[in-house]
């Protein structure tokens, strides 16, 4: 449903939720403020940005915070929905130093703010649970996560045990009926108006 791959301050939006289509009033009304009343109003289009903030509903701290636990024999799976969807996903701390940026321009105008890569949910998963020392494979036709590995030295310096942890078990399992109605399938943002207007770069981007 993505209009563009990448998508700049030019592609046109598609919102797949109510929450979105609600930003589309405050974009277009920063847009109609600025062009009628010449007022300093600009856009940041801001892809998913991450902190230690993040709130416990979003699948990176889902994520993290059942990886967490299951590393300390707290819990024994990490269930999740669709592991294909694709993500920008950049830090707090940069889109704070963009809008800043923005705001410091001699003329407003939209910027989208991106790190310009995207993920998977599914790699997302297997490289939190690699930082743990924990190899996990997605296989099989409904996608679940197994251990493949198991990185002792790593689990040691975090104080952690790997007598409850075992290789070939099932600790990722994806919940098909928790799939969304409408989902976004891949956001990729294009941040070169960005990094050539306002100088700015990302300092923490995800690697894969
Ligand atoms: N929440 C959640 N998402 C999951 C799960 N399993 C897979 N996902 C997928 O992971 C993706 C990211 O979901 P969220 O972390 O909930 O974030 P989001 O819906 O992309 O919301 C973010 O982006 C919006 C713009 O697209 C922002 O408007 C919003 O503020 C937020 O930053 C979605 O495609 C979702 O289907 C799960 O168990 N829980």
């Amino acid at each position: 449903m993505v209009q563009a791959v990448p998508q700049s301050e030019t592609t046109p939006f598609y919102p797949r939720s109510p929450y979105v289509a609600a930003k589309m009033y405050a974009y277009w009304i920063t847009v109609n403020y600025r062009e009628a009343y010449d007022m300093f109003a600009c856009n940041g289009i801001l892809f998913n940005h991450k902190s230690p903030l993040r709130g416990e509903t979003f699948v990176t701290r889902i994520s993290t915070r059942a990886e967490a636990k299951i590393a300390l024999a707290l819990q024994k799976f990490l269930y999740l929905s669709n592991l294909a969807v694709q993500r920008d996903w950049g830090h707090a701390k940069d889109c704070i130093e963009a809008m800043w940026l923005i705001l410091q321009q001699e003329r407003p105008e939209d910027f989208v703010i991106a790190a310009g890569i995207t993920t998977t949910v599914r790699d997302f998963v297997r490289m939190s649970f690699a930082e743990l020392g924990i190899g996990v494979r997605f296989s099989g036709k409904d996608e679940n996560g197994v251990i493949i590995g198991l990185n002792e030295e790593l689990l040691n310096q975090y104080g952690l045990r790997s007598d409850k942890l075992f290789l070939c078990s099932t600790i990722v399992h994806v919940d098909s009926k928790c799939f969304r109605p409408a989902d976004v399938d891949l956001l990729l943002g294009d941040p070169t108006k960005s990094k050539k207007k306002l100088g700015w770069e990302p300092n923490m981007i995800l690697l894969p």
